[in-house]
């Protein structure tokens, strides 16, 4: 049996792995339950599963508490993730953005399995994720795809690692349309049905810089091994080029339950509950260029890259901050990349040298764009 703990449960990643788990119920024990609020999808979820524990991060109201079924206990906060995570062997990680760095942490220093769908965390942690490679397992499509295909790969034979981007909602748009564009349109993805924040990434293409970064880490890839190609269906998620001119391609219909599935049960493998499409329905299957005029978020995210130490942090908060400004409607969407260019380039500290201190690189980054935008954006949207 499966002990599992689900950081996020309320979220896109987080209802899927339950809607897994409940696809498997002599096989999965859901453990524990996290989410920020005490809302009612977490109440749902609680009454459903009956975990043991459920944490949340905000105080929950008297009547919420007195609805929880009996045997489970609630707790709140970072005590609450310590607990979840020491009741489980399996922990999927699907906090969103930068609060998911500290529950990875958690995770990785336990000696538990991580399923990482969260990638901040995996991201910022470079060293601790290379150090427990064995125990991270991708939930991230693209790097699950990537993950699976590499298992049987000798690194010398690679010529390049390829990852795939739909190229969001705005792939066709000028720069000038780019410029008007609004929230709404922004949150409407192609073809994922992600979380806001990872949406507006994917809008930006930082979501693709961001894997970059990710791949590297979990792969232990040079970047100049790693590409990234438009595939605007959604349905090849990695590529592997080989020296002899052969491609290794992953691919399965544009369902995170795939992947999901994969790392819960990894090395096994479950047939796939849900509904099937069948191949012909996955065509066509095309390839492009990303114009990296137009998505400059590619080139920053390759910067900080190769730049490393405090840089990658402070990426991480800013792109967290300036999306959040773009989402309040303060600023305009081709600001979102502009504003973390003027943070990157006046980066004063140093590099960090322990989960404290990239906690702080990060809120330096954050607070960076905020103090940009009194400065000079303020007003003007
Ligand atoms: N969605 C997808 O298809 C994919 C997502 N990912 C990655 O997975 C992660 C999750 O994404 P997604 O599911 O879309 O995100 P969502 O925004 O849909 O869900 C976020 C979850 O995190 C919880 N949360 C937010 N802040 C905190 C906090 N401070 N403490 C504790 N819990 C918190 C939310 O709780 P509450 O509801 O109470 O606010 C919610 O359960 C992200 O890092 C994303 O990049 C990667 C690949 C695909
Ligand atoms: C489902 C998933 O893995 C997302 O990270 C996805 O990659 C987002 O789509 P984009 O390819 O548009 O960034
Ligand atoms: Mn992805």
């Amino acid at each position: 049996m499966i002990k599992l703990a689900v950081l996020g449960s309320t979220g896109s990643v987080g209802t899927q792995t339950l809607e897994v788990a409940e696809k498997f119920p002599e096989e999965i024990e859901v453990k524990a339950l996290l989410a920020r609020r005490a809302s009612d999808t977490l109440l749902l979820q609680t009454r459903k599963f009956k975990p043991e524990l459920v944490v949340t991060y905000e105080e929950p109201s008297k009547d919420w508490l007195s609805s929880l079924p009996k045997g489970t206990q609630h707790m709140l906060g970072d005590e609450g993730l310590h607990a979840a995570v020491a009741l489980s062997d399996r922990v999927m990680n699907a906090v969103s953005g930068v609060n998911g760095i500290k529950p990875a942490h958690v995770v990785l220093k336990s000696g538990k399995l991580l399923l990482a769908s969260n990638k901040e965390s995996i991201i910022c942690l470079g060293e601790l994720v290379k150090e427990n490679r064995e125990r991270v397992i991708p939930v991230d499509s693209e790097h699950n795809a990537l993950f699976q295909l590499l298992r049987d790969i000798d690194v010398k034979d690679i010529r390049f690692v390829y990852l795939t981007a739909s190229g969001g909602p705005f792939k066709d748009w000028s720069l000038e349309e780019m410029s008007k564009a609004t929230k709404e349109q922004a949150l409407r993805h192609p073809r994922w049905n992600m979380g806001a924040k990872i949406t507006i990434d994917s809008a930006t293409l930082m979501n693709k810089g961001f894997e970059l970064l990710e791949a590297m880490n979990l792969f232990c890839l040079d970047m100049d091994r790693i590409k990234v190609v438009i595939h605007p269906q959604s349905v090849v998620h990695g590529v592997v080029e080989l020296k002899d001119g052969s491609f290794f391609m992953h691919a399965s219909q544009t369902d995170m339950k795939i992947p999901i599935m994969h790392a819960l049960f990894y090395p096994e493998r479950k047939t796939y509950p849900f509904e099937r499409k069948p191949l012909p329905e996955l065509s066509p299957v095309s390839f492009e260029e990303v114009d990296t005029d137009k998505f400059r978020a590619l080139y920053l995210a390759r910067w900080a890259g190769e730049m490393g130490g405090v840089y990658i942090p402070v990426l991480l908060g800013a792109d967290e901050e300036a999306v959040e400004l773009f989402l309040e409607g303060r600023i305009g969407f081709l600001k979102i990349v502009e504003i973390i260019e003027k943070t990157l380039s006046e980066v004063n500290i140093s590099d960090p040298r322990s989960i404290d201190e990239i906690l702080a690189a990060v809120e330096w980054g954050r607070a960076k764009v905020r103090d940009i935008y009194e400065r000079e954006y303020a007003g003007v949207v």
